[in-house]
Parts: C-alpha cells; structure tokens; sequence
C-alpha cells in the first residue's frame, strides 16, 4: 500500500481523474468499480472536464457501482442510480447498458447479490475500483465487523453512516436503513485499488488505518494485504499520521 499525499482535495481530484484516465487510455475495455459519495465528486467532474477537453473514450468501458440504497428508485435523487447519471455518467460516451449498479429495488435481493457478484466475474473482474472511507473505516456499505470473506450482500447501515448520509436527506428518517454492497472479498478481486480521503473529518480514521492492525473492525484495514493499493489523501486526511507511519507508506 502506498499513500500519494497532495495538498488539497483540488489536488487529490486531479490525482485521482490522472489515474483513472491513465487506465482508461491504456485498456480502453477496461472495468472499473466506481465510488459514490462527496469524496470522488471532484474527481468525476475532473474526468468530465478531460472528456470535454480530450475527448477520451468511455465506449468499451464497463462499471461496477460498490453500493445501493435498497428500497430507493433509479430516478430517486438519493439513490447511487441517480448520482451517477447526475455526476458522470450522463457526460460521457460510455452506453449505459455497459453501466452497472445493484438494484435496489430487485423482488429478490438475496437473488440481486448473487446476480451482481456473477455478473462482475463474467465481465473479467474489475481492473480500477475507486473507494471512500468512511469514518468507521467502512469501505463500500461494509461496516465494522463485515467478514473479510463476504461478497455481495445486504447491509443493515450502522446508525453512524445513516447519520452521516442524512446531509443528502430532508431528514435522517428518511435515509434507507438498508443496502446492497459489493463484499470485501468483492473489493479486494480488484486488480488495483484507490482509496480517496479528504479533510479533517478523515483524519482520526486515516491514522487507525495506517497505524493499526488488519482488523474486520476496520473494514478498509484489509486492503494493507492487497499487492497494489494507492491512497490519495490530502494534508488534512493525514494530520494525524505519525512520523514512523509515514515513513513507512506516504510518498
Ligand atoms: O466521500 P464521503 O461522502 O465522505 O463518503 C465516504 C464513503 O461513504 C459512503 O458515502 C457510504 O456511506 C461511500 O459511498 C463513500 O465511499
């Protein structure tokens, strides 16, 4: 695991955009995992911003969401459906059929998992997944205490998480209590990983990721044992890192 520290989370975007263009260039068929969440916002208009510019093509690519709310439309403004198409997707040239997410809304979503986690192998596995953290370490919806075996599954949100979504929602009622995510052991098929975390509210997080133990209570903790993980992380995020850690990881 190596950590890319950059100044802010402009620099963390562009790092991140760098990265993932970089893939796309070199595999124009390539499958990547994608990411919600306010982290790679930035870094989804920096990849719009290179399509406008560059013209880099998106047709042969095909995606793989982490997560979903269960229960919540496509069309819902909170579901990860709607989040892509509002923030990516709708930009560029990549056909949506080629553009996976679980389906929250599936009659059978024990059935849904199983179809989802096929359906990601049957592609070839996921070259680039792009991960946040949250600030329980949860990577994904995976929570604290989420096996390191698990594929895709059904999560009850840890109250934290529904809380710290709530900022999306009219109110925290309104945040769905339940989600399909790719499994850890989904995650960690991937043949290379990003991990973004920006800000302070990332700090205290980061430091018990590089300082701690590979523990299921930290769910991210996991991808220490992966052979090609990068993190970019801006100054804030890793305020909190000490002297030896960072010797050992940051770059
Ligand atoms: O980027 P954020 O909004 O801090 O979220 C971090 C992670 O938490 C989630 O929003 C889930 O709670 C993920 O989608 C994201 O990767």
């Amino acid at each position: 695991m190596r950590v890319i520290e950059v100044n802010d989370y402009y620099e963390l975007s562009q790092k991140a955009a760098e990265m993932i263009i970089d893939q796309v260039r070199k595999k124009p068929d390539s499958v990547l995992g994608l990411a919600t969440g306010e982290t790679v916002l930035e870094t989804y208009a920096a990849i719009v911003n290179d399509y406008q510019q560059n013209q880099t093509s998106y047709r042969h690519i095909r995606t793989f969401n982490l997560d979903e709310y269960i229960g919540l439309a496509a069309d819902h403004p909170n579901s990860y459906h709607y989040y892509m198409n509002e923030h990516l997707f709708r930009f560029i040239d990549i056909p949506m059929s080629q553009t996976y997410i679980p389906n929250g809304l599936a009659d059978d979503i024990p059935e849904e998992c199983i179809r989802y986690e096929k359906l990601i192998g049957q592609c070839g596995g996921i070259d680039l997944q792009i991960l946040g953290i949250g600030r329980n370490g949860h990577i994904g919806f995976n929570e604290p205490g989420t096996s390191f075996d698990s594929t895709t599954h059904v999560v009850e949100l840890a109250h934290s998480t529904r809380k710290a979504n709530s900022r999306f929602f009219s109110s925290l009622e309104e945040v769905p209590t339940h989600a399909i995510t790719m499994g850890i052991a989904t995650i960690m098929k991937s043949r290379q990983i990003i991990l973004l975390a920006s800000g302070e509210r990332k700090a205290h997080i980061m430091s018990q990721l590089l300082e701690g133990e590979v523990t299921p209570n930290i769910p991210a903790s996991i991808l220490k044992t992966h052979p090609n993980v990068t993190i970019i992380a801006d100054k804030e995020a890793l305020s909190l890192i000490g002297k030896e850690q960072r010797k050992v990881y940051v770059q």
